[in-house]
């Protein structure tokens, strides 16, 4: 059945226009002033933004991870994006040394199959290099997984060294894949971990005092100069501090080819919140760790002006109960990561666009059109324009609500922004042209989301 949306503010990365919207067979069949369709179902988003689903670039669904698994799976997480206003999740496949990656891939399609409420995708995680690996990439880049993970950090567990880093480098300039670095240099902060351990500190707080700044700042511009030297194209992950935006700066400034995401949580907290009493700080840790407040806006200036590009969520939820205590008495062992998938695109509208720090626009391009342009998914996704699919969000740009583990959608048992107030709500979610979210009410079903086959780097 073809359906209208009608007298909303359209909304993309570059206008903002009052229009209607003809959705038919999941793609969006025609945008125009007063669109009247005998028989087609009616949407009003009158007072209502209309913008394209976000693109979510940066999660870990059912991932293992520090002894333990994330608790938010293909089902809760994906829901869960959908009540935020994310209509695709790009997710992280991992690989163990040794294994053929084909295995691993197969695992993150079981993982995922019949169970997502929107459109998905696959990074892959490189941890080595070798003839075996260099023989498979090429079936990995036609199967649309087309860019390639590497952690510069996770010593001795999920960290690859800087021949690995550089030889992925030179492989997915060649194949046409888009490189992810986790920047933190992962042999200092092993150091710094183990000298804080052996004078007694155990506290979540040292899990940020043992990653300062300096070392995403070092890890950042290494693996900045390694794409110079190789000629290739990189895309840093979860940036959280000024030194890491300087490094990506001065490269973008040198003419590499480099990009930049943060993540809501580095805009919004900080890190007097791992030094709250009764462990409750353990349910910050994640990595890089939050910073001194003035962090903040070098990361907001950085949007604002290009320097940073995108906004990911680095969804990577553990229950406070269960999971985050298994690092009671020692830090190191607090699994690492946080619930971000839910309030990612609603946190950037309230601080950014209703704050000033960013244009309507903007927003739009950081959460959504940027991110589909960069991952090989544009124009099917990211934009409202006619043959996109119909992944749509009508927004309340006015509505006040509180942010809180007991309404949110996502399967773990705390919030990371707990109590704080913000304005705007997603109200009505379409995944192709069909409901996900309505009135704010679940109406999805699972396995409707699909697995997105993406464009090689820069071939639209
Ligand atoms: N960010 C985090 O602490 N956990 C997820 C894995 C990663 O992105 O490093
Ligand atoms: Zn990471
Ligand atoms: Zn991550």
């Amino acid at each position: 059945m073809k359906k209208v949306i009608k007298n909303g503010t359209i909304v993309t990365a570059t206008d903002t226009y009052k229009g209607d919207i003809l959705i038919e067979n999941g793609k969006i069949l025609m945008i125009g002033r007063q669109i009247e369709v005998d028989g087609a179902e009616e949407i009003d988003a009158s007072g209502k933004y209309v913008f394209p689903g976000g693109v979510d670039p940066h999660t870990h669904l059912e991932m293992p991870f520090g002894g333990t698994v994330s608790r938010d799976d293909f089902e809760t997480g994906t829901i869960a994006a959908a009540f935020g206003g994310t209509t695709t999740v790009i997710d992280f496949c991992l690989t163990n040394k040794g294994e053929p990656i084909a295995n691993a891939i197969q695992t993150w399609h079981d993982k995922s199959k019949d169970k997502a409420v929107i459109d998905y995708g696959f990074h892959l995680m490189i941890g080595e290099i070798n003839e075996d690996v260099l023989n498979e990439l090429p079936t990995v880049i036609e199967e649309g997984i087309t860019s390639f993970k590497v952690f510069m950090a996770y010593k001795n567990v999920l960290q690859a060294d800087d021949e690995t880093l550089f030889r992925t480098l030179v492989t997915a300039k060649e194949l046409g894949a888009l490189v992810m670095v986790h920047a933190e240099n992962g042999d200092v902060i092993d150091y710094l971990t183990k000298k804080a351990l052996a004078e007694g500190h155990t506290d979540p707080v040292y899990h940020a005092l043992t990653r300062p700044p300096e070392v995403e700042g070092e890890a950042t511009g290494r693996a900045a100069q390694l794409t110079g030297l190789a000629n290739s194209q990189l895309y840093v992950v979860h940036v959280s501090c000024a030194d890491a935006v300087e490094k990506i700066a001065e490269a973008r400034n040198k003419g590499i080819d480099i990009w930049g995401e943060t993540c809501p949580q580095y805009l919004v907290l900080d890190i007097s919140d791992l030094e709250k009493p009764d462990f409750e700080g353990a349910k910050y840790v994640w990595s890089p760790p939050l910073r001194e407040k003035h962090h903040q806006e070098a990361l907001w200036g950085a949007l604002k002006n290009g320097q940073l590009q995108t906004l990911g969520s680095d969804q990577c939820s553990f229950d406070f109960k269960g999971q985050k205590d298994l690092g009671k008495g020692n830090f190191t062992k607090i699994p690492n990561g946080g619930p971000m998938i839910e309030d990612r695109v609603s946190i950037l509208f309230s601080e950014g666009v209703k704050k000033g720090r960013i244009t309507l626009n903007q927003f739009v391009d950081i959460m959504s059109t940027k991110n589909a342009k960069l991952f090989g998914l544009f124009p099917q996704k990211g934009t409202i324009a006619v043959g996109s699919d119909a992944d749509i969000v009508i927004f309340d740009p006015h509505v006040k609500r509180i942010i809180s583990a007991e309404t949110h959608h996502m399967a773990v048992d705390y919030n990371a922004f707990e109590g704080m107030e913000i304005t705007g709500e997603p109200v009505t979610v379409m995944s192709k042209g069909e409901f996900v979210i309505k009135n704010k009410q679940f109406v999805g079903k699972l396995g409707t989301g699909k697995y997105l086959k993406r464009a090689k780097y820069g071939e639209l």
